[in-house]
């Protein structure tokens, strides 16, 4: 088998406290809604205009995964993209390896698209994909018809899958809350001759949903307690409709926690997407007495936006509910750096989901919540940070793991602890949110490199 394995050299970066934070920033689009951006207009017919397209190495991952599979990806401007689609069914037999870098969403929502369709193609990824588990993803693949030619080890990329001259709709009941898994079956349910129904028992992003309804598609959402059950009717038309990509709350969060932990700081992020099931992370802060204004609320291509006015000041521990884990799941690195600021101690419920994201994230935490001098514990699978008010030492170097939101969150906390804190790596910032340094230091904030 041919594979691509991507290594890159260590880009250590430091940052230290300097004085307030100040100024208004807008931050990139959406990463989960430019993957599916994307591959909706893959699947659709016509061409897809696409606004404000997060230019992040994984969204270009999935870019090049839809060029490889037979779409047309043009960049037109900055943020400004054209696809043109091949429609359901209508995928062509990959020449390459589609190497996914370090994108978990790109390489499982793709799966359910190619594992539908019959095309032979193989996923890989950096170390840090190939350690994440694809079990889940291929499970109800093979249900549905796909045969996994080849995986590594523990159902691990590199693998190969094939899809079936028919795929087969399935009722499905994710095993995790997982927008990923629930979109990857959709995905597939897509060229499925018959209802495909996904059914989750606590809610979880729905950015496919909403997209596959824009483009026509009949998908119906049953609230069914605090879960889900969608029911996607297979092969329909999809309509190439323009997207325009709202900013991304999951980075936002990182000059949000900044603004909030250097002492005098006033920040205005503009327009963040304020979808309901992503803003845990808003919630919780609110309840630490974080004073954050949500203004000038308002609808952007089907999703609210609005303004988030966030100025610095005292914040207090809080017990975080599990069940709120699905709506701030990629927060929890930046919640423990403001918990870490804030008195007494705050406890964050049910994080089993942490463990496998690019790196294990409540590892990953502990170590650098270790290394700068926070006391934490993690009790089963609840992290509990020790806040120490303004009194973060800081100071040492954090392992990053080739995980970016270990990296910017521990350079947030750089900017206000009593000593600099260095991150042994900050290649991976690019997977998410390539200006984060800049957008930064645009509002006071010095890193070193
Ligand atoms: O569907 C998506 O776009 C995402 C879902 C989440 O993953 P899981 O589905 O594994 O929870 C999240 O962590 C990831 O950053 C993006
Ligand atoms: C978990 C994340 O992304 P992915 O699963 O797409 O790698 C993330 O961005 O925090």
């Amino acid at each position: 088998m041919i594979v691509s394995h991507t290594s890159h050299p260590a880009r250590p970066v430091a940052a230290a406290a300097g004085g307030p934070l100040s100024g208004h920033v807008q931050v990139p689009g959406d990463k989960s809604i430019s993957h599916r951006s994307l591959i909706v207009g893959c699947l659709s017919i016509g061409e897809t205009r696409v606004e404000n397209l997060l230019e992040g190495e994984d969204v270009l991952r999935t870019a090049d995964a839809v060029r490889a599979l037979g779409g047309t990806v043009t960049r037109e401007g900055e943020g400004r993209w054209r696809v043109i689609g091949v429609g359901i069914g209508g995928l062509g037999q990959p020449e390459t390896v589609l190497d996914f870098g370090n994108a978990g969403t790109g390489s499982r929502l793709m799966m359910g698209v190619v594992g539908s369709h019959p095309v032979t193609a193989t996923f890989d990824g950096d170390a840090s994909l190939r350690k994440r588990p694809m079990r889940r993803i291929l499970d109800p693949l093979v249900r549905m018809g796909t045969t996994v030619v080849e995986e590594a080890e523990g159902g691990r990329v590199p693998l190969t899958l094939r899809g079936p001259r028919e795929t087969i709709p399935i009722v499905y009941e994710t095993p995790a809350p997982s927008a990923q898994i629930k979109s990857a079956v959709l995905f597939a349910g897509l060229n499925s001759p018959g209802e495909t129904t996904v059914v989750e028992r606590e809610a979880t992003r729905d950015h496919t949903e909403r997209m596959l309804a824009h483009a026509g598609a009949d998908i119906r959402v049953e609230t069914e307690g605090a879960g889900r059950r969608i029911t996607l009717r297979g092969q329909p038309e999809l309509r190439a409709r323009d997207i325009v990509v709202p900013a991304d709350p999951s980075s936002a969060a990182f000059p949000l926690v900044a603004a909030l932990i250097v002492p005098g700081s006033r920040v205005t992020i503009e327009a963040v997407m304020t979808n309901p099931l992503r803003t845990g992370l808003v919630t919780t802060l609110l309840e630490m007495g974080a004073e954050i204004a949500l203004r000038n609320r308002r609808d952007l291509g089907g999703e609210e936006v609005a303004d988030l006015d966030v100025t610095a000041g005292p914040l207090r521990g809080v017990e975080v509910p599990p069940e709120r884990a699905p709506a701030m799941i990629d927060e929890y690195p930046v919640l423990a750096v403001a918990a870490a600021f804030a008195t007494g101690e705050t406890r964050m419920r049910g994080l089993a989901e942490l463990r496998v994201k690019e790196s294990d994230r409540l590892a990953a935490v502990a170590a650098g919540l270790a290394v700068t001098g926070v006391p934490h514990r993690i009790e089963g699978d609840d992290l509990v940070v020790e806040g120490l008010g303004g009194k973060v030492p800081g100071g040492g170097t954090v392992a990053t793991e080739l995980d970016h939101r270990i990296a910017m969150a521990f350079l947030v906390m750089g900017l206000a602890s009593r000593n600099p804190v260095t991150i042994d790596d900050g290649a991976m910032i690019a997977t998410s949110f390539p200006s984060f340094m800049p957008t930064l230091e645009r509002l006071g904030a010095s890193f070193r490199t």
